[in-house]
């Protein structure tokens, strides 16, 4: 019994030592820490939305962003927001951004606009109490394996969109990417906005490779920019304007990123390619 005790003494004692000596431990620790203490929130959030919508309901994502609003802090993450007057927009729209890991999670909770929520790859479901809380918040599952059933679901996306006066944020980049520049876009998210004639609002996520290199296993703190920019209309667009909307939308966000973090990696070396 007395040999029990001292485990977590003897850990609470080995990992600041760790952390202080070791930035591989940092790495593993933080990513560690990271999901386990979304699983925990999740697990938290869950009775109180259903408690307070019953069930499956966009208006979960206030609580769940409320509950993940803090992480940043326990990562030693800072935002810089620059372009609010952006998402003053009424009614529904799509915000489109680049995706460079699951951390995105924590900007995306930072400026989330009310009544909004992502299209996720169908694999998040499955992820324990963070899945359960993705479904609750109105997340809008996709097969990116099965084209036509994705297409199919957003089309009804598109409708419900408007039916229930609701915002889509989608990465159009379709996966995860940090080769220090953005993967060409997917259309989803463009036919989405075109169906709707809803405005695209695009938001550009600074590169995190000043902070975050998974190869070299480093995991600082740093700082992180986040640029809304204006809205771009699809009003009368047709899905023959899809591929000249994605392709100017691609453009204007490439060159805020570049833009964005290269006045951060200035200082901390170049981007990674
Ligand atoms: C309290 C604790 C909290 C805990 C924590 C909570 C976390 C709470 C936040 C979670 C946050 C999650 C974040 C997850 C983030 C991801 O899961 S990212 C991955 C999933 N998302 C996406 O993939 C979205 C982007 N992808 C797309 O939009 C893709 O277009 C699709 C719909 C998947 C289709 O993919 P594809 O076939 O590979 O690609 P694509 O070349 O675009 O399309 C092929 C053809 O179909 C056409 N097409 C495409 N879409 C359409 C359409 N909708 N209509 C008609 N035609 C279409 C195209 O135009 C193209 O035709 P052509 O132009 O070549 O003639
Ligand atoms: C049963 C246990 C399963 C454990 C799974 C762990 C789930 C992660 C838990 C906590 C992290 C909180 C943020 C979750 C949201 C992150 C979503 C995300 O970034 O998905 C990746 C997807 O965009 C693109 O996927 P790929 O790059 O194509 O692959």
């Amino acid at each position: 019994m007395d040999v029990l005790w001292m485990i977590p003494l003897l850990l609470l004692m080995i990992i600041p030592l760790l952390m202080c000596t070791s930035s591989t431990f940092v790495f593993y620790f933080k990513k560690f820490f990271y999901v386990a203490w979304m699983m925990v929130l999740a697990l938290i959030a869950i009775p109180l939305c259903i408690l307070k919508s019953g069930g499956r309901d966009i208006e979960n994502m206030r609580i769940i962003r409320f509950m993940v609003r803090h992480v940043k802090y326990l990562l030693g993450l800072r935002f810089e927001v620059s372009g609010w007057e952006h998402l003053q927009t009424e009614g529904p729209y799509v915000v489109i951004s680049n995706h460079q890991s699951s951390l995105d999670v924590l900007g995306l909770m930072e400026i989330l606009p009310d009544r909004c929520t992502t299209i996720a790859k169908k694999e998040l479901v499955y992820a324990g109490t963070v899945g359960l809380i993705c479904w609750l918040g109105g997340i809008v599952f996709i097969n990116r394996k099965k084209t036509s059933d994705a297409k199919s679901v957003m089309a009804d996306a598109a409708k419900t969109m408007l039916d229930d006066q609701i915002r889509l944020w989608v990465f159009p980049e379709g996966t995860r990417n940090q080769n220090g520049d953005l993967l060409p876009f997917k259309k989803g998210a463009f036919h989405l906005a075109v169906q709707a004639q809803v405005p695209i609002i695009p938001v550009v996520f600074s590169s995190y490779s000043n902070f975050y290199l998974r190869k070299e296993k480093q995991f600082k703190s740093g700082v992180i920019r986040l640029k809304i920019l204006p809205k771009i209309e699809t009003k009368g667009m047709t899905s023959d304007d899809v591929s000249s909307l994605s392709d100017k939308s691609f453009d204007l966000m490439r060159a805020a990123f570049l833009d964005i973090s290269d006045s951060i990696t200035r200082s901390n070396g170049p981007v990674r390619h």
